[in-house]
């Protein structure tokens, strides 16, 4: 199924723009992509939410979010507190699925880390990612203390039978510090998964047509969408790190 579900090791480390960034570069090798953000919080009704956000960076894609909340809180909390419906991994599992028969690329996003609670029952996109079979790509800071949240976030995958696809660096630092540059060794490293890109620092100001020129360079060829799950089971480094 051509999925991948896009986590990260915590919120606010990039998840957003390296999804667009997949799209753009799938979209440049001709594929046909939908983003999906399983909820939306923090942002109101009218505002554009990271699915948009995808679209404006990358292009012509199919966009979905299942609920919004306006609390930038967890998507159980934020649901609770508006006494509304939550999102169940479920329905996360179920539009995706949808969705795949429609496009070449599904691209689900899911809120905060791994384990942020979507509904009461503590459902997770990890319980999404598992009902889908769909490999996970972990989006991660650079710098001091992304080692710990990696490896916590690669470990809980793979004690759930979960396919790491790898991990991306959210935003490189356009002068990275010692910590950043010993990343690119340590991350594949306790990741144990490959390091499959990253996303200068700023890209996501960039205009949408430098994005979209630029996308397909920070990334492995293997994120260009024309892969399927056996071609993510490898697991060697790319020759661009
Ligand atoms: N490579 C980048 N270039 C420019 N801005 C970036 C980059 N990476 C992250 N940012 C900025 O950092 C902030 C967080 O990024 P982003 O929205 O992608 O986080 P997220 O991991 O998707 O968080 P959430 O859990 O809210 O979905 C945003 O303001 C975004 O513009
Ligand atoms: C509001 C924010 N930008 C995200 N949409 C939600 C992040 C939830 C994080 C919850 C947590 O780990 O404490
Ligand atoms: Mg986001």
């Amino acid at each position: 199924m051509p999925v991948l579900v896009i986590t990260g090791t915590g919120t606010e480390v990039g998840k957003t723009v390296v999804t667009a960034a997949v799209a753009a570069t799938a979209l440049a090798a001709g594929r046909s992509v939908a983003v999906l953000k399983a909820a939306q919080t923090g942002v109101g009704p009218a505002e554009p939410g990271d699915a948009a956000e995808v679209a404006r960076l990358a292009g012509p894609v199919t966009t979905a979010e299942l609920a919004r909340y306006p609390e930038p809180l967890a998507p159980a909390t934020a649901a609770r507190r508006a006494g509304r419906a939550p999102v169940h991994p479920h329905e996360v599992a179920e539009a995706a699925a949808k969705l795949a028969t429609e496009h070449d690329l599904v691209l689900v996003e899911g809120a905060g880390g791994l384990l942020v609670r979507f509904d009461a029952a503590g459902g997770t996109l990890a319980d999404a990612a598992r009902l889908l079979s769909a490999p996970v790509l972990v989006v991660a800071p650079a710098g001091l203390g992304t080692l710990n949240t990696t490896e916590l976030t690669a470990r809980e995958l793979r004690s759930r039978g979960l396919d790491l696809a790898g991990i991306v660096i959210g935003s490189w630092p356009a002068a990275p510090d010692l910590a950043a540059r010993c990343n690119l060794a340590d991350l594949p490293d306790v990741a144990g998964a490959p390091l499959l890109g990253s996303v200068p620092a700023g890209s996501g100001a960039l205009a949408p047509a430098a994005f979209r020129e630029a996308a397909p360079h920070w990334l492995a060829p293997r994120l260009d969408g024309s892969w399927d799950a056996e071609a993510f089971r490898v697991r060697e480094a790319p020759g661009a790190f």
